[in-house]
């Protein structure tokens, strides 16, 4: 399977915006409803009853917002930690429509928790080095948690490069990653035990 560099995959998703039917909304809610079933498929709720969704400022913490909505309504007890607000419309909304399907939002991550599935929605493919803060802590405590599901991108890894080199504790390892659209260069470094592709609209060419 070919993967996408940085460049490509902002490429593809702007070729995709025009295509009748589609918008950033639908893309997104595709991508949240993707990543969502990913989880139930390798956490289910029984074994795994909480999701811990953080949440970065772009388009990823907007897949996560729509992902945190949809294990509400499959079951999970569901919260979410976004410390940095995007104010436009869609974020606003995604955020209000999270608190209708009581997504609780908390103001600091918990401890980390076996049964905890963390949705690492902090950031996709516009992600570029160095982290800024308070990113830099809130990475470091995720990498705390042994179960953690990528969307599109381990957030702090360079899209094309891969994961930092730094060796402080704060890369994350992701046990899942979800891919979006095609992997991006850096999912070559991924090791964790599953890998899925989801939000296919793309004719193979
Ligand atoms: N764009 C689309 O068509 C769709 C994208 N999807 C998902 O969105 C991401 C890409 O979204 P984008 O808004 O372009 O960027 P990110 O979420 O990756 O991050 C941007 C955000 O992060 C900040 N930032 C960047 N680098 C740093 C840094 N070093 N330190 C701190 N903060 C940083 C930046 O300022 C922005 O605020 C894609 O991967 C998909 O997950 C959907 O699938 C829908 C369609
Ligand atoms: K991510």
């Amino acid at each position: 399977m070919k993967h996408l560099s940085q460049q490509e995959a902002a490429d593809v998703d702007a070729a995709l915006m025009p295509t009748p039917g589609l918008s950033v909304e639908s893309l997104m809610e595709l991508s949240g409803l993707a990543v969502a079933h990913a989880v139930l498929a390798i956490y289910p709720p029984n074994a795994y009853p909480n999701v811990l969704a953080v949440l970065g400022p772009g388009g990823n913490g907007g897949d996560g917002m729509v992902t945190a909505r949809h294990l509400a309504s499959l079951g999970y007890s569901v919260s979410a930690y976004y410390p940095k607000r995007n104010g436009g419309a869609l974020y606003v909304g995604l955020a209000a429509s999270l608190e209708q399907m009581g997504v609780r939002f908390v103001d600091a991550l918990p401890p980390p928790s076996r049964t905890t599935v963390v949705v690492d929605a902090v950031f996709g493919f516009s992600f570029r080095p160095p982290l800024r803060a308070p990113f830099g802590e809130v990475l470091s405590s995720m990498s705390a948690f042994p179960h953690i599901v990528a969307v599109d991108v381990p957030s702090g890894w360079d899209v094309d490069a891969g994961p930092p080199k730094t060796g402080g504790g704060a890369e994350l390892r992701p046990s899942v990653l979800v891919s979006l659209t095609a992997p991006k260069r850096c999912a070559s470094a991924f090791d964790g035990t599953a890998h899925f592709l989801g939000k296919v609209l793309m004719p193979p060419e």
